[in-house]
């Protein structure tokens, strides 16, 4: 173990004190009405904590919730949404706020967010570096003459050349695009980043750049919620690791247990793991149910061989894991 993996695991310790929350998350849930009566599950039940300097990577398949989640925190869910629970960031309710509260005071300056798909955030008018120069303009009072060079700055803290930096939105690939989102969302210096699929394009040089600068960002105090598909990326930078299946969060733990020995308890977990190619390679068999029509028990039985009839029911979330018969639990829990 060396001195940095000790600090995590001190850090992954604190971060379970709800005391030392910087986010405390509970019972976020979040349901879209459809038209015809219909609703889909997005989000149910989310509990977790975040603790400043901590890296917390959520991971799962796509369409298990994450973005939703993010969005939720944000206030940036569609009029069709509706959210429950409570997600208190340094005293302020995110989900009882008001849009005024979030738009002035939360989203850029306490909340920084990378967004999934970022060239929709660009205003196609406008440079990748008037982009940057408004946004250290609006979120950190730098003056006039000195604006060029901390947009210069930024750009460079995300690998974005800054021989681009006068190119407008169209003229971006994705993986540039994703790199002056990144870019974008460093300025602000905010306590929590929200960071959903950062490093989608990038190749693998620049995945582990963007990652290590994201840790850094958590190295001097600030929390991240990391929304990744890449397993490396979110093993290279996070604390602790929240697994989601089918809106649910079905499993959080520790990073290097998670990834090393003992390795993950809950079985879709495990799943995604052994679906690395540097795995076994074998992919889970079967999909993901559809979050309009969730069955009544464990949602991830259908596809799971250690199911039993105590499936049916729908397990609790316990000690880290949601499941009846996870492993590294000897005569697994009793239905
Ligand atoms: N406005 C909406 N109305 C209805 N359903 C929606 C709406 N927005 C999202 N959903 C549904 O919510 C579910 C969760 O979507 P979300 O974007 O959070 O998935 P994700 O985990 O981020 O997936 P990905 O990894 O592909 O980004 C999906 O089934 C999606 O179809
Ligand atoms: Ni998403």
């Amino acid at each position: 173990m060396t001195a940095d993996h000790v600090l995590r695991a001190l850090r992954a310790v604190s971060a379970e004190r709800a005391e030392d929350a910087l986010l405390s998350v509970r019972g976020l849930t979040v349901r879209f009405r459809l038209r015809g009566g219909r609703e889909v599950a997005a989000v149910t039940d989310a509990d977790f904590d975040l603790a400043a300097g901590e890296c917390l990577a959520l991971v799962g398949e796509s369409g298990c919730g994450k973005s939703v989640l993010a969005s939720a925190l944000l206030g940036l869910l569609p009029g069709n949404a509706e959210t429950s629970g409570s997600a208190l960031l340094d005293g302020t309710d995110l989900l009882a706020a008001d849009e005024k509260t979030l738009a002035r005071t939360v989203r850029g300056r306490r909340i920084g967010l990378v967004p999934q798909s970022p060239a929709a955030h660009l205003t196609p008018v406008r440079t990748v570096r008037a982009h940057l120069e408004e946004t250290v303009r609006a979120l950190t009072g730098t003056r006039r003459g000195e604006r060029r060079a901390a947009a210069e700055a930024a750009a460079e803290r995300a690998a974005f050349p800054a021989g681009h930096l006068d190119r407008h939105p169209h003229e971006l690939s994705g993986g540039l695009a994703q790199r002056a989102a990144t870019a974008l969302a460093l300025i602000g210096d905010a306590p929590l980043l929200l960071a959903d699929e950062p490093t989608t394009g990038l190749d693998r040089a620049l995945v582990d750049r963007t990652a290590d600068e994201l840790r850094r960002h958590a190295d001097r105090g600030k929390a991240l919620l990391l929304i990744t598909h890449d397993l490396a990326a979110a093993r290279r930078v996070a604390d602790r690791v929240a697994v989601m299946y089918a809106g649910r969060m079905v499993e959080l733990a520790p990073a290097d247990r998670f990834f090393g020995a003992p390795g993950p308890r809950h079985p879709y977990a495990r799943g995604l793991l052994d679906a690395l190619p540097e795995r076994e390679f074998t992919p889970i068999p079967g999909f993901p149910p559809e979050l309009s029509d969730l069955p009544e028990g464990c949602a991830f039985a259908p596809r799971c061989a250690r199911a039993t009839e105590a499936c049916a029911q729908r397990p609790a979330f316990r000690a880290g894991v949601a499941c009846h018969h996870p492993h590294g639990a000897p005569g697994a829990v009793r239905a």
